[in-house]
C-alpha cells in the first residue's frame, strides 16, 4: 500500500561510450563477443515464466558469417500463441493492481542493469546476431533502450499526475486503467531497442503482453528476456513466442481479449494487420489500440546555398550506417547542380575509405545486411540499375554472399526523379540521387513531397534562412522527423520523439508521453460529497435551493 506521492528520478540520456582502442568498454565488449562465439545457445520461448522447448529448432547465424552457428531457437505453433495469451490473461489482474511505483522500479532497475552488467552482452549479441558495428550496437541496444526505460517511467508519472478540476463539493479524479485484455507486441529485426521498448512500454502502463520478435533478432531478444526477468518483471506479464507471423496473427487477431497491437515493421505487414483487425472488429470486447511505426523513403534535400562537405557527410552517415537498415536512413537525395560536382567528389572519397566486413574488426564501418532474402532483393535492384542506361552507379554496386551478406554502399544517380529506387523502400545500403537545376528549388520541394507515400524522416540542407523556412512549410507533412542541416537519422529519446505519418505509421512517437497514452484507458471518477435529495430546479421555487445543487455538487 503506497502512502506518498512519489517522484521518479529525472531522466537524462545515457552517455554513449566511445570504444576507443585500449578503453575498458572495448576490452569488455571483445570478451563478451568471444564468450558468445565459443558457445551454441539453446533458446526457448518464454510463456508464463516457463521456458518452452519444442524440439523444432532453427539455426541462428551471424549475417556476416553465415556458416558459423551461434545457437538454435525453438519454434512454436498456434498452440503456443494460445498458451501465451492464457498466461498473459492469468497475470493481468495482479499486475494491473500493483501500485505504479513498483512498475516504475522494475523498469528503472532494468535501465541500471542494462547500463552496467548487461551492456557488453546485449551489444555483443546485437553485433553478432544483427551484424551491427560496436558503435551502432551501443547507440541502439544499450543507450536507446536505457533511455526508453528511464524516460518512459518519467512520462508515466507525468500522465498519472494530470488530474481534472474539481469545483466545491466534489472531487474529480482521473484513473489511468490498463487496457481490458492483452496487447500484442510485434517487433522488427533492425533495432534491439525497439524490440525491447514495444513490449515494455505497454507493460509499464499495467498491461500484459504477448511478444513476437522477428526471427532475425531472436539472439538479442533472448538477452532482453533475461534482463526483464532479473529486473523483476513478473511471470506472465511479457510472454515471448517464436512463431511465424501469419500463424501468430491468426490466433491473436481472432481473440476476444485482443486489446491492442504495438507494431514496428514494414508498411505492407501493418496494412494487412489493420485490415484483419477491421474485419474482426465485432469479435473484440473493446476497440483495439493500433499503433504502428512502419517504412520510409527518407530524403536529403540540398539548396544551392548548402555546404557541399556537410551534405556529403550527411549522405555517407545518413544512408549507410548500419547498412542503411534504419527506417530513418536517407535513401533518396536531391542535389542542386551548382554544388553537385563537389558533393559527388566528397561522397566518392568517403565511400572509398569505408571498410566493410566482420563486426569483430572494429575498423569496419559497414557490415552485412540481415539475411539472404534481403541480400537477394538488394542485389536484384542494383543489377537492374547496372543494366539500365538511364541511371549511373557512381559508387559501390558490388555484392557478395559467399561468406556473409555483403552489399557495398551504393549510390545510383538518375535523371528520372520517379526512377523505381527513388520511390520504393529497399531497406539496405542503396541511395538514389537526382541532380536538379539549382534554380528549381521550389519545384523540387513539390517533387520531394509527392514522390513517395511515406513520411518518416527528411533533411533540408541550406544556409539561406528563407529556403529553410520555405522547405519547412512545403514539406510540413512529408516527414514526422524533420532535420535542418543534419542527417535524417539518429533520433534520441527525450530529444527528438520518433515516428512518421502518411504510410509511415500512426505517428504515436516512440519514447514519448503520446505513445504511453495509447496503452491506458482513462476512467473519470466524480465523487459528490453532499448528494442532492430533490430533483427540482431553483426556479420551480418549492425548495430553498440548498439541496438542489444545480451547478455545485449536483451539476447537470
Ligand atoms: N518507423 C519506425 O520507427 C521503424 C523502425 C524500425 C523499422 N521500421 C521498418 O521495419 C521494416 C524492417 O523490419 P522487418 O524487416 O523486421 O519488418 P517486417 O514487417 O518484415 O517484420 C516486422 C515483424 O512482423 C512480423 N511479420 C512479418 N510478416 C507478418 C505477417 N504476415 N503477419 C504477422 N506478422 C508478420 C515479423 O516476423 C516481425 O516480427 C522496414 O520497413 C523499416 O522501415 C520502421
Ligand atoms: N530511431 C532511429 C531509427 C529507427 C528505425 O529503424 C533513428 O532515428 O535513426
Amino acid at each position: 500500500m503506497a502512502n506518498g506521492f512519489f517522484n521518479v528520478p529525472t531522466p537524462i540520456n545515457e552517455p554513449v561510450k566511445g570504444y576507443a582502442p585500449g578503453s575498458k568498454e572495448r576490452a569488455e565488449l571483445q570478451q563478451a563477443l568471444k564468450d558468445l562465439k565459443k558457445q551454441q545457445v539453446d533458446i526457448p520461448m518464454h510463456i508464463g515464466g516457463q521456458e518452452i522447448r519444442t524440439g523444432n529448432t532453427q539455426k541462428i547465424t551471424p549475417p556476416h558469417d553465415h556458416q558459423h552457428v551461434l545457437g538454435y531457437f525453438h519454434e512454436g505453433d498456434a498452440s503456443h500463441v494460445q498458451q501465451a495469451i492464457d498466461a498473459a490473461l492469468a497475470a493481468r489482474t495482479q499486475w494491473a493492481e500493483l501500485p505504479w511505483e513498483h512498475r516504475a522500479s522494475i523498469f528503472l532497475k532494468a535501465a541500471e542493469l542494462l547500463a552496467g552488467p548487461y551492456r557488453a552482452r546485449i551489444n555483443a549479441a546485437t553485433m553478432l546476431g544483427q551484424s551491427k558495428n560496436a558503435f551502432q550496437a551501443e547507440i541502439d541496444a544499450a543507450c536507446e533502450l536505457i533511455d526508453f526505460f528511464r524516460f518512459n517511467v518519467f512520462f508515466m508519472q507525468e500522465i498519472y499526475k494530470q488530474q481534472p478540476e474539481s469545483l466545491p463539493g466534489m472531487w474529480n479524479r482521473l484513473e489511468q486503467r490498463p487496457l481490458e485484455g492483452f496487447v500484442f507486441a510485434l517487433t522488427p529485426f533492425n533495432f534491439t531497442s525497439i524490440a525491447g521498448n514495444l513490449p515494455t512500454s505497454v507493460a509499464m502502463m499495467g498491461n500484459v503482453v504477448v511478444w513476437k520478435p522477428a526471427y532475425t533478432q531472436i539472439y538479442s531478444a533472448q538477452v532482453l528476456m533475461e534482463l526483464f526477468k532479473e529486473a523483476g518483471v513478473p511471470d506472465g506479464v511479457i510472454n515471448l513466442v517464436y512463431v511465424d507471423g501469419p500463424t501468430t496473427g491468426d490466433v491473436i487477431f481472432n481473440h476476444p481479449d485482443f486489446a491492442g497491437i504495438h507494431f514496428t515493421g514494414s508498411t505492407g505487414v501493418f496494412q494487412n494487420i489493420w485490415k484483419t483487425i477491421g474485419q474482426n472488429i465485432h469479435k473484440y470486447k473493446s476497440y483495439p489500440r493500433i499503433v504502428g511505426e512502419t517504412g520510409g523513403k527518407d530524403f536529403i534535400l540540398a539548396h544551392h546555398s548548402a555546404h557541399p562537405r556537410q551534405v556529403a557527410t550527411a549522405i555517407t552517415r545518413g544512408a549507410f550506417e548500419f547498412q542503411g537498415q534504419k527506417c530513418s536512413a536517407a535513401s533518396r537525395a536531391y542535389i542542386p547542380s551548382n554544388i553537385w560536382d563537389e558533393v559527388k567528389g566528397y561522397v566518392q572519397e568517403d565511400l572509398k575509405s569505408i571498410k566493410m566486413g566482420d563486426v569483430e574488426d572494429f575498423s569496419n564501418f559497414v557490415n552485412a545486411v540481415i539475411s539472404e532474402a534481403s541480400f537477394d532483393k538488394l542485389a536484384r535492384y542494383i543489377d537492374a540499375a547496372k543494366a539500365d542506361d538511364s541511371v549511373e552507379i557512381i559508387a559501390g554496386g558490388g555484392h557478395d554472399k559467399s561468406k556473409g551478406y555483403f552489399i557495398e554502399p551504393t549510390v545510383i544517380v538518375t535523371k528520372n526523379p520517379q526512377y523505381v529506387t527513388m520511390c520504393e523502400e529497399l531497406f539496405g545500403p542503396v541511395l538514389t540521387l537526382h541532380v536538379y537545376d539549382s534554380q528549381d528549388f521550389e519545384k523540387t520541394l513539390d517533387l520531394v513531397d509527392g514522390t513517395s507515400p511515406y513520411a518518416l524522416t527528411g533533411a533540408i540542407f541550406a544556409q539561406d534562412r528563407y529556403a529553410i523556412d520555405l522547405a519547412s512549410k512545403k514539406l510540413v507533412h512529408a516527414a514526422g522527423n524533420f532535420y535542418i542541416n543534419d542527417k535524417p537519422t539518429g533520433a534520441v529519446v527525450g530529444q527528438q520523439p520518433f515516428g512518421g505519418a502518411r504510410a509511415s505509421g500512426t505517428n504515436d512517437k516512440a519514447g514519448s508521453m503520446l505513445n504511453l497514452l495509447r496503452w491506458v484507458s482513462p476512467r473519470a471518477i466524480k465523487e459528490t460529497f453532499v448528494t442532492p435529495v430533490d430533483y427540482r430546479y431553483p426556479f420551480l421555487g418549492v425548495d430553498t435551493g440548498e439541496n438542489l445543487n444545480v451547478t455545485g455538487q449536483g451539476g447537470f
